[in-house]
């Protein structure tokens, strides 16, 4: 079963709570909050206040996708204002390993992301760790871009180790995700599915969430 975490990146700020209601309601899986330092992307949004003053509006749960340098100084804080599902960048710090470590000890569920020029070969001895390897389809900092269409062979090759593995760790794509790229992702090997001007930037949520499924579940199993 794919599943689809909208991104509040696209969404109306002024409205963050009824318009992240609204996409709940119409059947989302999770909730996607990009979280960007003007450092490692070049683009500002939000903190764990806002992450905390959501919480109380929202019941699906919170993927936060740390776009920052150095996560391990805001993870605990993240987690605190009610993050269900961190995602810190592979390119962000040194030591990936001791940041999942730290993730998981409270509580959580850990991601890494991989940027569009990073193999994701290097994860090999993390795959044990992870609940989420997030590829990332376009170069972060921005919603709204252009799917990559070259980093589908990355998808298909992660998809294969953790079968493999026999891993339940799952595949997350973020990044110019809509209706014509989700049946090319899932067949790759995809599970979540983030989208952002796809769900917000629709007249209805519940068209554009029902088309995303539709045409990531018409693809087939992965490989
Ligand atoms: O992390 C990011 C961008 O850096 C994403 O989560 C985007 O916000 C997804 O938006 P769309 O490409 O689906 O509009
Ligand atoms: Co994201």
């Amino acid at each position: 079963m794919i599943q689809i975490a909208p991104s509040i990146l696209s969404a109306d700020f002024a409205r963050l709570a009824a318009e992240v209601k609204r996409v709940e309601d119409a059947g989302a899986d999770w909730l996607h909050i990009d979280v960007m330092d003007g450092h490692f992307v070049p683009n500002l949004t939000v903190g764990p206040a806002l992450v905390q003053s959501l919480r109380k509006h929202v019941r699906i749960p919170f993927d936060v996708h740390l776009m920052i340098e150095a996560p391990e100084r805001f993870v605990p804080e993240f987690v605190k204002a009610g993050a269900d599902l961190v995602t810190i960048h592979w390119e962000a710090t040194p030591h990936v390993h001791r940041v999942i470590q730290l993730i998981k000890s409270l509580g959580v569920r850990a991601g890494v992301a991989l940027n569009p020029a990073t193999s994701g070969e290097e994860l090999a001895y993390l795959f044990d760790d992870l609940d989420v390897v997030l590829v990332m389809t376009v170069n972060p900092g921005f919603g709204g871009q252009k799917f990559i269409p070259a980093v589908v062979p990355k998808i298909r090759g992660l998809q294969r180790e953790l079968a493999r593995r026999s891993s339940s760790c799952l595949i997350e794509v973020d990044g110019g995700i809509n209706s014509e790229t989700a049946p090319i992702v899932a067949e790759a090997g995809a599970g979540i599915l983030v989208a952002g001007a796809a769900v917000f930037a629709a007249e209805d949520p519940a068209q554009a969430l029902h088309a995303l499924r539709r045409a990531a579940e018409g693809a087939g199993p992965p490989i």
